[in-house]
């Protein structure tokens, strides 16, 4: 990729967006176009051929989805499906017809059966039923492979995908309704701290800053202490406990978002589709660090961090999700592409952010 190529990276202020763009601006890409969703919404299939047909970029990143947590999947199936398959297709259609050079399309790791052999390789795709919890958002996310695949071999175009694991890092959602396990539980510790230590000015400042969710932005009175309280508590969220949803027996992969844009820059400079085609004939390689940890050591690698000193509780009466989906990474090992940030440095730098 030329310094002065034309990138496009659709989904710029998501976590991984935002965090590609920061990698591409560090290595002196200068030529980046974005669009923000209320700009251009990829879901409309005209709008989108218009920006390509106007724009033409030369590489594109596709990072924008409609990406959320377990709850959020599991509420929300009809848009999961919907919204990512229009994305997928509008963007990965538009770079053929308008002739992108290289497109690197984001999948996810709940592509997997949800009791496919660990750790999972990239063969295993489609070799059983999918989690329940996100079925619609993995259809839809293998439906996107499949597309690169067949306009790779339809068209000749130079397509690829990841299969990123669980990410995590600045900029992520920290919404306590739609966001992913790790964002949420630092989020829950952060304030059931200042809970403990009666900073109801922090805890303003932090509910300020990122919406709680379920309704009760609009509800709670952060000038009253009784009602901060009240509306903790509904969150699972006192002095006393912190409340996880399910067993916190299953397991999850953790990779920290910078190095997730690391990888993605590497593969678009590095490796052309014939060469994605080695590691799978679906053109895709999984991305993760290859470890895993249950939901309760994270919680209490979290714990620690925040110095927190209440109770865990666990509420099983949410969902737990696939029981465990670590990745088998020995093929981007291969492609010379190793993480680099531990899970525990990760966790802090977010911390840092609250
Ligand atoms: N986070 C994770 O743990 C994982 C993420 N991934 C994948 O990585 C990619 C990025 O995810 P992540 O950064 O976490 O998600 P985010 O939700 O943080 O970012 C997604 C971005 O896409 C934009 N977007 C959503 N819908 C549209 C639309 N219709 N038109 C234009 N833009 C739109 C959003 O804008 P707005 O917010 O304004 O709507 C947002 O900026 C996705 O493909 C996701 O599936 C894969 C595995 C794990
Ligand atoms: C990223 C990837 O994977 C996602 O699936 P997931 O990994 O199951 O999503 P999750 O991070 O929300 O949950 C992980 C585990 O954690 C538990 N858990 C405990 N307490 C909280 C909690 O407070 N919030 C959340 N969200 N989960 C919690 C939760 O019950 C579950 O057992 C897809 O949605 C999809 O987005 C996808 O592509």
């Amino acid at each position: 990729m030329e310094k002065n190529a034309k990138i496009y990276v659709a989904g710029h202020r998501g976590l991984v967006g935002s965090a590609i763009m920061k990698k591409l601006q560090k290595k002196g890409y200068t030529n980046i176009i974005t669009r923000t969703h209320k700009e251009l919404d990829l879901t409309d299939q005209k709008a989108t051929r218009e920006f390509f047909e106007k724009e033409k970029p030369e590489y594109v990143f596709l990072a924008a989805a409609k990406v959320g947590g377990i709850l959020a999947n599991d509420t929300y199936k009809a848009d999961f499906i919907y919204q990512n398959i229009m994305i997928a297709a509008n963007v990965i259609e538009a770079s053929y017809r308008y002739g992108v050079k290289k497109l690197l399309n984001l999948g996810s790791s709940c592509i997997y059966p949800k009791y496919a052999k660990q750790p999972m390789k990239e063969e295993y795709l489609l070799t059983g039923e999918l989690e329940p919890t996100n079925e619609p958002y993995a259809i839809a996310k293998i439906s996107a492979i499949k597309m690169v695949r067949y306009f790779n071999e339809q068209y000749g175009t130079n397509f690829m995908s990841v299969m990123p694991t669980n990410l995590y890092g600045p900029n992520d959602n920290f919404n306590l309704e739609t966001s992913h396990v790790l964002p949420a539980l630092i989020r829950k510790f952060y304030l059931g701290k200042q809970l403990e230590e009666e900073n109801y000015e922090k805890i303003k400042e932090n509910i300020k800053k990122y919406p709680l969710g379920f309704g009760l932005d609009k509800t709670i009175d952060l000038d009253n202490k009784e009602s901060i309280i009240k509306t903790l508590k509904q969150l699972g969220i006192t002095k006393e406990s912190i409340t996880l949803w399910g067993t916190g027996e299953v397991y999850r992969e953790f990779l920290y978002v910078e190095d997730m844009a690391d990888a993605c820059v590497y593969l678009m400079e590095k490796i052309e589709a014939e060469e994605m085609k080695k590691i799978s004939p679906d053109y895709f390689v999984n991305i993760g660090t290859g470890k895993d940890i249950t939901i309760k050591e994270l919680a209490e690698l979290i714990k620690e961090t925040v110095g927190y000193t209440g109770e865990i509780i666990h509420d099983t009466t949410k969902p737990d999700g696939t029981p465990r989906k670590l990745l088998d990474v020995s093929k981007l090992h291969e492609l010379g592409w190793k993480y680099n940030v531990e899970l525990s440095k990760g966790v802090r730098k977010v911390l840092e952010t609250l």
